[in-house]
């Protein structure tokens, strides 16, 4: 489990009540992970090509955008003094980790560069279909969300071979994306079970965070009106343009999605762990996955190695 959120600014608006929204929305997401926290700032648009592994440092900037991260909790690792880039970025990309694959170090914490792309990832996924289905480089760290993204970067950029990536997940996964070469989108996809939800507020920012519930806490906090929330569904991936200025749904594509049995035991525990009922049941709503069937465990009863001393 960890949390996602973030920001698709419109431009055109001051920009002060949306950072602290998002830095409010950054704060609750501790709840889903406190191993450690980052967000991804863009600087500016560019198409120029970057080819720097994994990083594993704290504040690093590298084509058109700023990704700062560190251990611990968001609260931890976002000083107020990077309020003044949230201001400036017309996107943001938030992520807190609950480690379920990799050790809790610099280079497994999200947001991570992997490629041409800047991702984060609420989920856990295996890596062996994705391994055996794309022939990927060896990763730098010990995190799915490498794996996975490394798939995603050998799509491309392009719609198809994506899809073909989100459909070969096998576990949970809730994305959230950037590509250099789709240097003015931001990609939201939802394969099976991990949540993610959509909100625009009545100045027209939209946000995106793994629990709605957050979006009321934080619009609270910030003096924000939310206009709409949306559950984005199961095998779903959104492409929201913000070239214009301002965020507007340019794509929205659907696949099939696949969990394993263990993803659905778990779904009550940790996907919808802090969520209200009501936000719960809308979500299932909207649920719609395959599940693997488990391997059958084998019937042969192995003998007794200790005989009863009575004999029987
Ligand atoms: N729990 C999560 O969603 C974390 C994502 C990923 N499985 C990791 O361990 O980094």
């Amino acid at each position: 489990m960890c949390g996602l959120f973030g920001v698709v600014r419109n431009q055109t608006c001051d920009p002060t009540r949306a950072t602290i929204m998002c830095v409010a929305l950054g704060q609750l997401a501790e709840e889903r992970g406190k191993d450690s926290a980052g967000l991804a700032v863009a600087i500016s648009a560019t198409k120029k090509l970057d080819r720097r592994p994994v990083t594993n440092r704290r504040d690093v900037t590298a084509g058109g955008w700023r990704i700062i991260k560190g251990p611990g909790r968001f609260r931890d690792v976002w000083k107020p003094a990077y309020n003044s880039a949230l201001d400036a970025a017309p996107v943001a990309l938030g992520h807190t980790r609950w480690a379920t694959q990799g050790g809790t170090t610099l280079v497994n914490s999200s947001p991570l560069q992997v490629g041409q792309l800047i991702g984060t990832h609420n989920g856990d996924v295996d890596t062996w279909p994705l391994r055996s289905e794309f022939s990927l480089p060896r990763p730098t760290g010990g995190t799915d969300t490498e794996v996975l993204y490394q798939a995603l970067d050998q799509a491309g950029g392009v719609i198809l071979p994506t899809l073909d990536v989100l459909e070969s997940v096998v576990g949970r996964a809730a994305l959230v994306w950037t590509d250099r070469r789709w240097p003015q989108l931001v990609m939201l996809a939802r394969t099976a079970v991990s949540p993610l939800s959509v909100a625009v507020d009545t100045e027209g920012n939209l946000y995106w965070a793994s629990n709605p519930g957050w979006f009321r806490k934080a619009a609270r906090a910030a003096d924000v009106t939310i206009a709409e929330i949306l559950m984005v569904p199961e095998g779903t991936l959104m492409m929201i343009d913000y070239s214009s200025g301002s965020p507007a749904l340019v794509g929205d594509r659907r696949f099939t999605a696949t969990a394993r049995a263990k993803d659905d035991r778990l779904a009550h525990i940790v996907a919808y762990r802090g969520f209200s009922i009501e936000d719960q049941m809308a979500d299932e709503e909207v649920c719609s996955h395959r599940t693997l069937r488990e391997p059958q465990r084998s019937r042969s009863v192995s003998a007794p190695l200790w005989l009863s001393p009575s004999g029987k």
